[in-house]
């Protein structure tokens, strides 16, 4: 399988070239030349599969060439053995239609672990073939930051330097991430928002004095391998509620668009999804992008769901790609006239390409808290703010009854442990596994939200190229 670039020009990679790169050289993302695709009967007996099985199953034809089967079943079973439980993404159901996916069980408690802890290992099993080592920088809301840097910590031949937005994390996430001191991890604390983090982050994809020196990798959902293995539980869910002779709908906590690519991509791959339905906060420029074509940033809000504080959604990109003709040309044309204005408009093949298959909901803080509490009440589960939304996107989505909505809860309660006792008047507690974080030393830097301080920071700390 090779990959191409969504701005057409940058070159052809192979999977283990793509995963190293993280970004294509002309600003694009990575994306497989075409979708793999397995039949009804392939899909069928796959069901009942242990998970990662399933994942090496699911996966194999995108790393072909860079990865034997043999060597991919002990690279899914070994970052899938990490998972608190059996089933690594179980299922619960809440009424006759509402189903929960929860994908944070995980060292780090969120759905990053379920494509992170895979991608700490392909980065070793890759970087051990070469000379080349690798300066992962990273951009993050809260999840991605600990997820990776749990993935990579020690590893020899990588350093991450992981940008957040100072005081726009929750404790537990700053805490996570900040209290791992192994010497090849680097907290950065910036003044502004995620999306100004994430426009750092590419941008030093695209500075050569940068990319000279250093092999800068990503962590972030712009690496395609991240999205890859968030493909494999929709087809865990959708398989347990009877695909593929029936349907499912999902419901996915959005910010910036990698879990609900995933679940673009399993249907392209032919698992039978009734409708995914993108569910923000109100940072909500998907919601609007996709019921009206006016993908146009706002300024950023905090909310109590703070990962999703996110108004440019980097894999919107592949989406546009994809459903408006493959056209990389045209792509970066339109994505260079959004870059200089902050706005575009989607053309009418984009918006009815994404039409078959999404639709989108946002949530406010009366709705979010609402579902929370529906959840603690009705069906006696704690879910976290993110979840939340979700949730509630899943009810008011309109899916016939006899469809199962599935919606994927992205993150453990006790991440954000204020918000949801504001909703239930219960304070979550941590799982044991996270042990005694509040007690931990905590180490970061502070910079200011400047391009240039924080390329001085990595420079000065980063292990050049041999
Ligand atoms: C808990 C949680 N839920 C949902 C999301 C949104 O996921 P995505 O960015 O893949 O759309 C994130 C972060 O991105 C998250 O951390
Ligand atoms: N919510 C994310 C934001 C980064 O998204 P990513 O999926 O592109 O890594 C976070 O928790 O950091």
């Amino acid at each position: 399988m090779d990959y191409i670039s969504t701005r057409g020009s940058a070159p052809a990679l192979d999977f283990a070239g793509a995963t190293l790169a993280g970004l294509a050289s002309d600003g694009g993302l990575y994306v497989p030349r075409t979708w793999p695709k397995f039949s009804q009967d392939e899909i069928a007996a796959m069901a009942g599969l242990p998970y990662a099985e399933l994942a090496q199953k699911i996966m194999l034809p995108f790393v072909e060439g860079s990865l034997s089967a043999e060597r991919l079943l002990e690279l899914t079973r070994a970052a899938y053995g990490r998972f608190a439980h059996a089933a690594v993404t179980p299922l619960k159901q809440l009424d006759q239609q509402q189903w929960l996916l929860e994908l944070f069980h995980g060292p780090t408690l969120a759905f990053k672990d379920v494509a992170l802890q895979l991608l700490g290992l392909l980065f070793e099993e890759f970087l051990a073939r070469s000379e080349q080592n690798l300066t992962i920088v990273g951009a993050t809301s809260g999840d991605t930051g600990s997820a990776a840097i749990d993935a990579v910590a020690g590893r020899a031949k990588i350093d991450i330097f992981m940008l957040h937005p100072r005081g726009r994390v929750s404790d537990v996430q700053r805490r996570q991430m900040t209290t791992v001191l192994a010497p090849n991890v680097h907290n950065i604390a910036i003044e502004g928002s995620f999306d100004d983090a994430q426009a750092m982050v590419k941008r030093m994809f695209n500075d050569n004095g940068m990319t000279d020196r250093f092999a800068i990798g990503a962590v972030n959902s712009i690496n395609w391998a991240r999205l890859m293995a968030q493909v494999v539980y929709y087809f865990a869910a959708a398989l347990q509620l009877g695909a593929p002779q029936r349907k499912v709908a999902f419901s996915v906590p959005t910010g910036n668009f990698g879990d609900v690519f995933a679940g673009y991509v399993a249907a392209q791959m032919g698992l039978p999804i009734e409708r995914l339905i993108v569910a923000t906060n109100v940072n909500d420029i998907l919601h609007r992008a996709l019921s009206t074509g006016d993908y146009s940033q706002g300024t950023v809000t905090p909310t109590a769901a703070p990962s999703m504080d996110i108004q440019v959604s980097s894999n919107f990109e592949r989406l546009l790609f994809d459903v408006g003709g493959r056209d990389g040309k045209a792509l970066a044309e339109q994505m260079a006239g959004f870059e200089a204005t902050k706005a575009m408009q989607l053309t009418n093949a984009q918006r009815e390409g994404a039409a078959a298959l999404f639709s989108s909901a946002r949530a406010d803080a009366d709705d979010m808290n609402r579902a929370i509490r529906w959840a603690f009440v009705e069906c006696g589960e704690t879910i976290d703010p993110h979840t939340a939304i979700g949730l509630h996107a899943a009810r008011v989505a309109g899916i016939a009854a006899d469809i199962p909505v599935v919606t994927l809860a992205t993150a453990h309660p006790a991440k954000f442990t204020d918000a949801v006792e504001h909703a239930t008047g219960i304070r979550p507690t941590l799982p044991t596994r996270v042990g005694d974080l509040f007690e931990r030393e905590e180490r970061l830097t502070a910079l200011p939200g400047d391009y240039d301080a924080v390329a001085d920071y990595v420079s000065a700390h980063a292990t050049p190229r041999p």
